[in-house]
């Protein structure tokens, strides 16, 4: 795959966060939904069906016109979108020559009609694409979308759409006490010592995992140490309780969590000193969803999880109250965020 910098951003399209295909003018041969699922693309070089070969992607019939194919997503959380790839592993002799995305932001729960007759803006100028490669775009324009559209020229398939960013969270639901350490809510992964099988990612995604594949795997630690990821979390906020979920982790839990947090506000995380313990070292169990109650009054923008000595989770949660400063800048980053015509349409409550 290309390797550009943006790829490191949460995939703000994908499955796992909650993005859907809502729409697409064909899929006679592959279906849309296809496009955001989180796993790599697979190919069976025997398997035909019905229609044609079948492809694990989003796949139009040939056109005979002049027109062109789309395919709309709107995203699991809406964000700043920093980059986008057009991924089409094993389209080869049915790859679209040339694409192009465009981008809208919409209040609420538009319906598909509404959303095609929202205003969109071009992200991506329509630009070649070779087959069988992970084609990466890089997208200048910081503003906040909730919808994306693809589309190919003249027609053909894609196995992936990844569109990396950064979530940029309503604020009017980060009152009260909310995850701080969920993607949805703007949390990243930062560091970790070891994602062998899966990423430490996926344990801030929403919801239960439904397998083991959906958590955190590391691989068998054999030389001492222990197992880390470190998280920033959605915003500055005051811990008041955590879940540690082993679910699936059946014959390769940790033996025992440690969970630490630290103020990047107020000090300077690279130093060990900055760092204070939530959660002393604790046992835990296979396959359990543990709650810890918590007794702090200190405010945190990071998290460190040091599972020992090694062993996954199926997810993590920090609930807790964003303290005021917080809130307000979470406001203003939203607000500066939107665009004009999505402004007009909700109150003004930037800091
Ligand atoms: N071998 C193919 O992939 N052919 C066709 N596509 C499918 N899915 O069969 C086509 O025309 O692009």
């Amino acid at each position: 795959m290309t390797t550009q910098p943006f790829t490191g951003f949460t995939d703000l399209a994908s499955r796992a966060l909650g993005g859907s295909v809502c729409a697409a003018n064909d899929e006679l041969f592959a279906q849309r939904e296809n496009l955001i699922r989180p796993e790599a693309p697979f190919f069976d070089p025997n398997e035909f069906g019905h229609k044609g070969k079948v492809y694990d992607g989003w796949e139009t019939r040939r056109r005979r016109d002049d027109g062109h194919d789309w395919a709309i997503v709107r995203l699991g959380a809406a964000g700043i979108v920093h980059g986008v790839v057009v991924d089409t592993a094993y389209f080869l002799g049915n790859y679209p020559p040339f694409v192009s995305v465009e981008a809208a932001s919409v209040e609420g729960y538009p319906s598909v009609d509404d959303i095609e007759k929202a205003e969109w803006f071009t992200i991506v100028d329509k630009s070649a694409a070779v087959g069988g490669t992970a084609n990466a775009y890089p997208v200048d324009d910081r503003r906040r979308w909730t919808h994306v559209r693809l589309n190919i020229f003249p027609d053909g398939g894609v196995a992936r759409f990844r569109v990396h960013g950064d979530v940029v969270p309503d604020p009017r639901f980060l009152t009260g006490t909310v995850d701080l350490l969920a993607a949805e809510n703007g949390a990243t992964l930062t560091a970790c010592s070891d994602a062998f099988y899966s990423s430490p990612a996926n344990i801030i995604m929403p919801g239960r995992a439904r397998n083991m594949g959906e958590g955190w795997e590391n691989s068998r630690r054999r030389n001492g140490g222990n197992d880390f990821a470190v998280f920033a979390l959605a915003a500055a906020g005051v811990p008041r309780h955590l879940e540690v979920d082993t679910s699936y982790y059946v014959g390769n839990a940790p033996g025992w969590v440690r969970v630490t947090t630290a103020d990047a506000r107020t000090s300077d995380i690279e130093n060990a000193t900055a760092w204070q313990e939530l959660l002393p070292r604790t046992a835990v169990q296979p396959d359990t969803r543990h709650r810890f109650a918590l007794e702090t009054d200190d405010a945190a923008t990071h998290l460190r999880l040091d599972v020992f000595p090694d062993g996954g989770l199926s997810r993590l949660r920090l609930f807790g109250d964003l303290d005021s400063e917080s809130l307000a800048d979470a406001r203003a980053r939203w607000w500066d965020a939107l665009p004009a015509e999505h402004r007009s349409q909700v109150p003004h409550v930037g800091a």
